[in-house]
């Protein structure tokens, strides 16, 4: 037996091109353009190959994208004059700071000065707590993301025992959140988990966000579960040549897609949805910051 892939990839392609039929529309009937600002801290890589992806998805579906990059060393009060620059900036509806920020920079006073309109990442307190008491708050794009692919699966997930593996405020605080809005019985492990094998064997719905290459095995699985891996490792590949790395989840995905019901592949799971979700937002902000009805995309 082999479980249902739950293709994000494609998944995530079809969300964005829905978003860009609304901004389109925003536009034809409003004269309204959502505008999206990403703010890079540092020469980090990889964070900038995922900015320069933001950026392009965002132009793509129709939205402005202001781009800052500053230096590492840029003080606490430079990143924050430009958020409240930011703040104060009409044509910006979405304010992102990647994050991680450099150790010299409180990253919560960062993230507490944004906007909470403004806050597609959802992790403004207001934000945070509007979602934890029933809605109307901006939704952490990764958590939303993976219960739009739980859903796409199974609308109806009351009852279901789901264990949400990592408690972050970025992934498992607000994933925990989401399902149990959702009517679900959830129970949020972590390393200092009590036979987690156990406890995630008895998930109907499995979300991995430990940060921990293939640490979810097989035998971990309920036979039928739903399993969303939100890990994205980078792991060394010496059988690609020497010095190349390959992607691998939180989950060890060739032994689990043997149990489970339906899983999400790295890549080309949740990472696809996290930037759509992403949009996904801004379009959000964009409408409730001007009073224009919303309906999700
Ligand atoms: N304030 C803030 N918000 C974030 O949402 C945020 C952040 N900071 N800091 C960095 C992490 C990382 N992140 C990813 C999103 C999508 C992919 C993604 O699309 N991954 C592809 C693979 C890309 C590849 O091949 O390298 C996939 O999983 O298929 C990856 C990583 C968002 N982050």
């Amino acid at each position: 037996m082999t479980g249902t892939i739950i293709d994000g990839k494609a998944f995530a392609e079809g969300l964005r091109q829905r978003i860009a039929g609304r901004v389109a529309e925003l536009g034809r009937v409003h004269g309204v353009q959502p505008g999206l600002a990403v703010v890079l801290v540092g020469e980090d890589p990889a964070s900038q190959v995922y900015v320069r992806n933001k950026a392009k998805q965002t132009v793509e579906a129709g939205m402005r994208s202001f781009e800052h990059r500053l230096p590492a060393t840029t003080s606490e009060a430079e990143l924050l004059a430009l958020v409240a620059r930011l703040n104060a900036d009409e044509a910006v509806d979405g304010i992102l700071v990647q994050l991680p920020l450099p150790p010299h920079v409180n990253a919560q006073k960062v993230l507490e000065a944004i906007d909470p309109a403004k806050d597609v990442d959802g992790f403004h307190p207001v934000n945070v707590g509007r979602v934890a008491t029933g809605g109307g708050g901006l939704v952490p794009c990764t958590p939303l993301g993976s219960l739009m692919l739980i859903k796409s699966v199974r609308r109806d997930l009351a009852g279901l025992d789901a264990v949400v593996v990592g408690r972050s405020n970025i992934v498992g605080k607000p994933m925990a959140q989401l399902l149990l809005a959702e009517s679900c019985t959830v129970t949020v492990a972590h390393s200092r988990t009590r036979d987690l094998p156990g406890v995630c064997r008895r998930a109907d719905v499995l979300v991995a966000a430990v940060g921990r290459p293939q640490m979810i095995k097989g035998d971990w699985v309920k036979p039928g579960a739903i399993v969303i891996d939100v890990g994205i490792n980078r792991v060394p590949a010496p059988e690609l040549g020497e010095g190349k790395n390959r992607l691998v989840g939180d989950v060890a995905y060739a032994e689990a897609s043997a149990v489970a019901g339906a899983i999400t592949p790295v890549p080309g799971g949740v990472g696809p949805m996290t930037i759509a979700c992403l949009l996904h937002n801004t379009l959000e902000s964009c409408c409730r910051r001007r009073g224009l009805p919303f309906a999700a995309p």
